[in-house]
């Protein structure tokens, strides 16, 4: 019988198999009830040239035509049939067995990078940009392509083999730019980090290393310390994850020339901020934030095959030790007997890290990498069973809402409402000032006029006196003529018509002396009055000196409450930090002496036991010490 997938069949080197569907192992079809919130996709990458160079490739991998069904063909002593017999020994379906599974999609060494997102990832990405949670997870044995479907080669848009995260990135901006509601705000934050051998680091932020994951009611699982960047446009964000992906740990190893050593997570969150109509209240605003994590695990690996040692086995002993952690969390979780209280969650940082992806608030796409190649099929075939258990995580995802006004969006809202307040207040203080600054030369000019105008009253006073001396010189000096002059044998002064010409004479003179001490006399007046304004101007600017002092006071106290209470807030936080780590350690030790008490098979409560403390626990030791002395 033919195959049924041959139209999928690998057969790089003209070697081809024919199934026996008596020796098909069936696994499942996926689950329709939990369809949304836990889909598994698996993806076979094409036969790399190290594979195919020597013309003995062989393929065990089998796509079904409708991309549902995957079949993993399991040969029997293979390595010990010639070259000449492989054709007919693959013909026979006595030589192996097919393990069928079937899953949400399953794409084929010719898929797309386009395909993958489009048909996987997408739903994903439109998730978070409805307020949902959503993790996309790459899980495969080393070098079967993991990071090649998370990230592609480059973060060029027009690249066609770019990855999911550039894709993802694109669409959620794209989805921005295309939101046609004006009233609408979004704010973008990213976040790179990576656990390598069990410790978790910024990739962004590199100072920051060994950081902690906690858990708190509002905000879920998080990672403390670990950098967000706020971003706006994919370059920013594509930058970024260059700058993150320069410190992932990778190395050349014998199955992969650029393997990752590290599990690495970029987390994007996008809140949106929606006003209802009233603008001005809280309550019109509706906050929405999504998260989306994109996972690109480490490879398992078998030592014997892989060859590593050294510092290449310690790592290998790490990822294989946190990837066996997430098996023993999904079978917990996907196990009907095993109590929900019981998911090992914190046996590693991965599991912790991805708990709410695992059976939590999350809507989770597990992609399962596998190789075509005949040397990976126990890996195979052991990721393709990894990937039909988890089918079956049931997830709760909701839409986070804002309701406890966590969001960035609306916390940066109020801080901008605060500050837009403070700078109104200080450009008042700044007018102030500069009208401070104004009377104080408003007053300056007074005085200059002042003085200015004592000047000119003091001229006009000494003119004045000068005039006086000499119409009391020119009078002199006409008597002295008058006396010396005769007319008709008369003295001049004594004729009539002198006597007419000097009353005429003098009457001028008074009239022009009386016009000119009056004209003094109200430029007198003028400037006593000018003088009184100016005292009353500089009594006033005295005034709003004094007033402008005591505020600036009042300022620099408000300045120095402020930072008083800012360093009561860090010193509160940091109580809060040292707390929060005390009762990790606190936990932790609980859990060994858990342990300690199993190992010594002494019975004990379990609910109990977070309240089991050193002294009880040290006195339980004594009494079964005492006991085996006995
Ligand atoms: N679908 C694919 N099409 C073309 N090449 C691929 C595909 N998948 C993987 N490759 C190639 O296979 C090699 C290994 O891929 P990749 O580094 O992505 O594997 P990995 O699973 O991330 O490995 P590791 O766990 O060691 O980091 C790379 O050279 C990559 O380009």
């Amino acid at each position: 019988m033919i195959n049924n997938y041959q139209k999928d069949q690998l057969n790089t080197s003209g070697f081809s198999h024919q199934s026996n569907m008596n020796n098909v192992s069936m696994s499942g079809a996926p689950s329709n009830t939990n369809k949304d919130n836990c889909k598994v996709v698996v993806r076979v990458r094409p036969p790399l040239p190290r594979e195919i160079e020597d013309g003995r490739f062989i393929s065990t991998i089998q796509v079904s035509p409708d991309g549902k069904k995957i079949c993993i063909y399991e040969y029997y002593n293979i390595e010990l049939v010639e070259p000449e017999q492989l054709q007919d020994y693959l013909n026979n379906p006595n030589n192996y067995t097919m393990h069928q599974f079937s899953f949400d999609n399953v794409y084929d060494q010719d898929s797309t990078q386009e395909e993958v997102y489009e048909n996987t990832a997408k739903q994903s990405v439109m998730n978070v940009l409805q307020g949902f949670n959503a993790t996309i997870m790459a899980y495969g044995q080393t070098g079967t392509g993991k990071t090649f479907t998370m990230e592609g080669f480059k973060y060029n848009s027009m690249d066609p083999q770019r990855g999911i995260i550039p894709r993802s990135i694109e669409e959620i901006f794209k989805y921005i730019e295309n939101c046609s509601n004006e009233s609408t705000q979004f704010m973008v934050r990213a976040s790179y980090l990576q656990i390598y051998n069990e410790v978790i680091s910024d990739l962004i932020r590199t100072d920051r290393n060994n950081l902690l994951i906690r858990e708190d009611k509002k905000r879920g699982v998080f990672v403390d310390g670990l950098s967000e960047w706020a971003v706006r446009n994919p370059t920013e964000i594509f930058s970024l994850i260059q700058r993150g992906a320069q410190f992932r740990r990778t190395a050349a190893t014998k199955m992969n020339d650029v393997s990752s050593r590290s599990h690495a997570v970029f987390i994007i969150i996008v809140e949106q901020m929606t006003f209802n109509g009233d603008e001005a209240s809280q309550h019109s605003k509706q906050i929405r934030v999504g998260k989306l994590n994109l996972v690109d695990l480490a490879g398992s690996e078998r030592v014997r095959v892989t060859g590593a040692t050294g510092k290449r086995l310690e790592e290998c002993k790490k990822i294989n030790q946190s990837l066996s952690c997430l098996g023993n969390v999904i079978s917990a979780l996907t196990d009907s007997k095993s109590p929900k209280s019981h998911i090992p969650y914190r046996d590693s940082k991965l599991t912790r890290l991805l708990e709410d992806s695992l059976g939590g608030n999350c809507k989770t796409t597990m992609m399962a990498m596998i190789s075509p190649a005949l040397e990976a099929f126990s890996e195979g075939l052991s990721s393709l069973k990894f990937a039909n258990r988890a089918k079956n995580i049931k997830n709760q995802p909701i839409v986070n809402e804002d309701v406890d006004q966590r969001a960035l969006l609306r916390k940066y809202e109020i801080e901008l409402k605060k500050l837009k307040q403070e700078l109104e207040e200080r450009n008042k203080m700044l007018i102030d000032k500069s009208r401070l600054i104004q009377l104080e030369e408003d007053k300056k000019r007074a005085e200059l006029e002042k003085k200015n105008a004592m000047a000119a009253l003091e001229k006009r006073s000494k003119e004045f006196f000068q005039e006086r001396e000499e119409k009391k010189r020119l009078e002199e000096k006409i008597r002295s003529i008058n006396t010396q002059i005769l007319v008709g044998g008369q003295k001049i002064e004594d004729t009539p018509q002198f006597r007419n010409a000097l009353e005429e004479q003098q009457r001028i003179i008074r009239c022009q002396y009386e016009k000119r001490l009056q004209d003094l006399e109200k430029e007198r007046e003028q400037i006593t009055e000018d003088k009184a304004q100016v005292d009353r101007y500089r009594q006033l600017l005295l005034k709003q000196r004094d007033i402008m002092i005591a505020l600036t006071t009042r300022l620099n106290e408000r300045d120095e409450t402020i930072i008083q209470l800012q360093e009561e807030l860090d010193a509160y936080d940091r109580i809060h930090r040292e707390t929060e780590e005390s009762l990790e350690y606190q936990i932790q030790r609980n859990q060994q002496l858990e342990n300690l008490l199993i190992e010594n098979d002494i019975q004990f409560p379990r609910d109990d036991m977070s309240n089991f403390k050193n002294g009880q626990y040290q006195n339980l030791v004594l009494n079964q010490k005492k006991s085996e002395e006995l």
